[in-house]
This record gives structure tokens, C-alpha cells and sequence, in this order.
């Protein structure tokens, strides 16, 4: 590891693939009671990151500190640059537009009336300003971020009729406005079924191929550890990172999620203890990735 945080320089791990977000010693207090400690996270360019926990483990708290809507304290570098909370807030203000964040569905106010193409074009307000018109180049990166997630046969549709999944789409297609380097998605998968689940991790690994930086939480642990170059485990601290087949034995999920050797959540994602499993296996999925580290 060779990379560096702070600079206007890019930063890359030792494979000299850029690293989008670095994130070192976070630590969030709210009401008094300190909700992330000591994080340590990063996700590099064509990268798709799981951040898996069990619930109140902090994971919604760590994308809100990264976007700078939580106080927190310790180093957040995005693209290379240094925006963390002590340094200039324009700096940061310019930085997070590089990021595009993709909310729980329901912080979304699905009741408001505005169409599917209105609802993607909020998603430019940081560069558009609330008072100025939007102009052609806003409504052609939207129009392209619609075709992105196969929208725009519905972009004249008021978006409290939509199913969804195509609520989902609509907020991908919102962080996607700004043609962000990185996207950090909210528990997209909440509420959808497998089809449309697997549906959506086909189109946010394609995301990720295009040299962007996927940062996803996710309830499904089945569905993260398939889907995921890298898993963070967090609670409160990250208590392990690595690849899918890195994390191969029970341990670390049993630590991060509080559960015992004979919980089925284990054996769910096939991270079954030495003795329990029926074939004698350790429990290890292969599939078929390598490299990462631990934190
Ligand atoms: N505004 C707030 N004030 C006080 N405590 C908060 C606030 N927001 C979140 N918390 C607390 O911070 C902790 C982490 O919450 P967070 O929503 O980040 O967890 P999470 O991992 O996303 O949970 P879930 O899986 O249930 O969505 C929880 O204990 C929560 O109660």
C-alpha cells in the first residue's frame, strides 16, 4: 500500500488503480454517543464496495459523514483531495460533486408532484444553483442518465406512480446526473424482488466497470458477498475488510453481526464453522476473486 490521503495529487494503491475514496480514523458522535469509531474504509476506481453490518451498526451514519452531512472527525479523501471536515468547505463543496448518493427509497418524497425527468433533474441542483433555469446540457445529462437505467420510456410519468423498482431507477438515474466518480447507494435492494435485485446488480456493476467507485450497503448478505469486489464488515468499526473468498471463515461475521457458530445467517452465506457443515467444508464460497486487504 503505497497510497497517500492528503494532496491535490491522485492517490492509488500499489496495483496503480486510483483510489475514489479514503476514508481514515472517522469517528461520528450523535446525541451524545459515538456511532462510528475509528473507520477505516477505501474504494478504488471500477471497484464494487459492499458495506455490510447489522442494523444501527453505522452504515447510513458513514455515507452521510462522507458526504459531509454528519460532524465527524478524522480524514475523508475523495478523488485525491483532502475534504475533511477542517479544511476549506468550498474545497469539500467541489469535491462531493464528484460523488453521486443514491438515499433510502424512503427519504425520497415520492408524493411530490414532479415527473421522472423532473425528479432527475433535482439531482443537478448542486451544479445548476436553485435559482438559475436549468439549460441544455442539464437536461442532456439527464436525458443520458435515464437511458443509463433504462427509463426514458417513462420520463413524462408523475413519479408517485412508479413500481418500485422504478423508484430505484429513478434514483440511480438522480446520482447519475452529475456523472459522479463515485456512488454510495443506501440499501437499494430493500422492498425488491430477486429479479429486479439481480437486475440492479448487473447495471451497478457495470457502474463500477466504467471507472467508477461503488460503495453499497446492503441487508442481503448473499446478495453482497456475490456481488461485491470488496466487503467492508462494520459495526461501530470496521471489524474486517477484504475480498469475498478473504473473508472465507465464520469469525468475522460472527464478531460483526453478534450471532453464535450455529447461526443460519452463516451458513446462508456458506461461512459455516469447522465441523458444522454437513460436507466438511469450512465453509469458504470461491468465487473466483482475489487481492484486498484487512483492516
Ligand atoms: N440523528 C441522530 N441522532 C442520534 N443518534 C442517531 C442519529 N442518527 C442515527 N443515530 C444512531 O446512530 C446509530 C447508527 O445508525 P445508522 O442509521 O447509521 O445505522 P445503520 O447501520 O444504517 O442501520 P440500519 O441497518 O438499521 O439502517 C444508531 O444507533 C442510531 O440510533
Amino acid at each position: 500500500m503505497t497510497a497517500t490521503v492528503a494532496g491535490d495529487t491522485r492517490v492509488s494503491v500499489g496495483s496503480g488503480t486510483p483510489v475514489a475514496l479514503r476514508v481514515r480514523d472517522l469517528t461520528v458522535a450523535l446525541g451524545g454517543r459515538r456511532v462510528l469509531d475509528g473507520v477505516r474504509l477505501e474504494a478504488t476506481e471500477g471497484e464494487l464496495v459492499g458495506l455490510v453490518g447489522p442494523n444501527g451498526a453505522g452504515k447510513t451514519t458513514l455515507l452521510r459523514a462522507v458526504l459531509g452531512l454528519v460532524p465527524s472527525s478524522g480524514r475523508i479523501g475523495i478523488a485525491g483531495q483532502d475534504v475533511s471536515q477542517d479544511r476549506a468547505r468550498t474545497r469539500r463543496a467541489r469535491a462531493t460533486r464528484s460523488i453521486g448518493y443514491v438515499p433510502q427509497r424512503h427519504e425520497f418524497a415520492w408524493d411530490f408532484p414532479v415527473t421522472v425527468e423532473e425528479a432527475v433533474l433535482t439531482g443537478r441542483v448542486a451544479r445548476i444553483g436553485w435559482l438559475r433555469g436549468a439549460r441544455a446540457e442539464d437536461y442532456r445529462q439527464v436525458r443520458r442518465a435515464l437511458d443509463r437505467v433504462e427509463m426514458t420510456h417513462l420520463r413524462r410519468r408523475p413519479v408517485g406512480e412508479l413500481s418500485g423498482g422504478q423508484r430505484q431507477r429513478v434514483l440511480v438515474a438522480r446520482a447519475l446526473a452529475l456523472d459522479p466518480r463515485i456512488l454510495l447507494l443506501d440499501e437499494p435492494f430493500t422492498g425488491l424482488d430477486v429479479p429486479t435485485q439481480e437486475h440492479l446488480t448487473t447495471l451497478f456493476r457495470e457502474l463500477a466497470s466504467e471507472d467508477r467507485a461503488v460503495v453499497m450497503t446492503n441487508h442481503d448478505l448473499v446478495g453482497a458477498v456475490h456481488a461485491s469486489d470488496r466487503l467492508f464488515l462494520l459495526n461501530r468499526t470496521v471489524v474486517a475488510s477484504g475480498t469475498p473468498a478473504e473473508l472465507g471463515g465464520p469469525e468475522p461475521w460472527m464478531r460483526a453481526f453478534g450471532v453464535s457458530a450455529g447461526s443460519p445467517l452463516l451458513a446462508a452465506i456458506g461461512r459455516v464453522a469447522e465441523g458444522r457443515s454437513g460436507n466438511g467444508s469450512a465453509g469458504a464460497v470461491d468465487d473466483g476473486r482475489d487481492g484486498g486487504e484487512r483492516a
